[in-house]
């Protein structure tokens, strides 16, 4: 896999609506700040956030386009969803690799196939379960990630699906990447250990918010 080098730390540059940092601008920023901490590779969301970053970085950056309702098939979930974001300057299309019912009606196959003859860009499954994996490699993605695991089935553990990459590792012929709630640098280590082939990390870096909030919710005074 040439987009993503082994053992890459990817930063995944994304500030929501309703965060002061929701802006092409911050994010260009963060991508830059993470590029000088050694991050080999950029995670962004939306055309406007991509286009910023691939103004500042030569880093290979991994597009997403979130469209719709987060409880369903909401990342890049159609073909027509990724062509701006390749546009923008993506080097690889992440999108939702799940078993759901994807809006338009197209199997994932069909999708990643027109990303593939189209736009010409590699593809990575976001995926929550091994049999998701699998189906994702098999519907022809070059790389698959945990991303989603803890956000399909109501139950959000607090740290990395360690035992999701291990499983993908173990039964997949392509790169595993490691992504959702890589906190700690043992968290790093651990899905290293499981096999992971390259590690996103997003909130714990680019979302000084929710760190905020994680900290004060642990103040105690007596
Ligand atoms: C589930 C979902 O929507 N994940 C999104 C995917 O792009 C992002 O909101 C996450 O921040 C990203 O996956 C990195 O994970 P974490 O921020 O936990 O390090």
């Amino acid at each position: 896999m040439t987009v993503l080098a082994p053992g890459t730390l990817v930063v995944s540059c994304q500030a929501a609506p309703g965060n002061p940092l929701h802006a092409p601008e911050s994010m260009a920023l963060m991508a830059r700040a993470a590029e000088a901490g050694g991050a080999g590779a950029i995670r962004a969301n939306g055309a406007a956030d991509v286009a910023a970053i691939r103004a500042v970085t030569a880093l290979p950056i991994i597009g997403i386009n979130k469209l719709g309702d987060p409880s369903g098939v909401f990342i890049t979930p159609t073909f027509e969803s990724a062509i701006d974001i390749v546009k923008a300057g993506a080097d690889l299309i992440a999108l939702d690799g799940t078993r759901r019912p994807r809006p338009d009606g197209q199997r994932l196959d069909q999708q990643i196939a027109r990303i593939h003859e189209e736009l010409g860009v590699p593809v990575l499954a976001d995926v929550d379960t091994l049999e998701a994996g699998i189906a994702a490699r098999e519907a022809g993605a070059e790389l698959v990630a945990s991303t989603l695991s803890g956000y399909t089935n109501g139950h959000t553990p607090s740290g990395p699906d360690v035992e999701l990459v291990r499983q993908l590792v173990a039964k997949l012929d392509c790169p595993v990447v490691a992504e959702g709630r890589v906190r700690t640098p043992d968290d790093v280590r651990a899905v290293c250990d499981a096999g992971a082939y390259a590690v996103v990390v997003g909130y714990a870096i680019t979302n000084p918010m929710d760190i905020t909030a994680r900290l004060v919710s642990a103040i105690s005074t007596s």
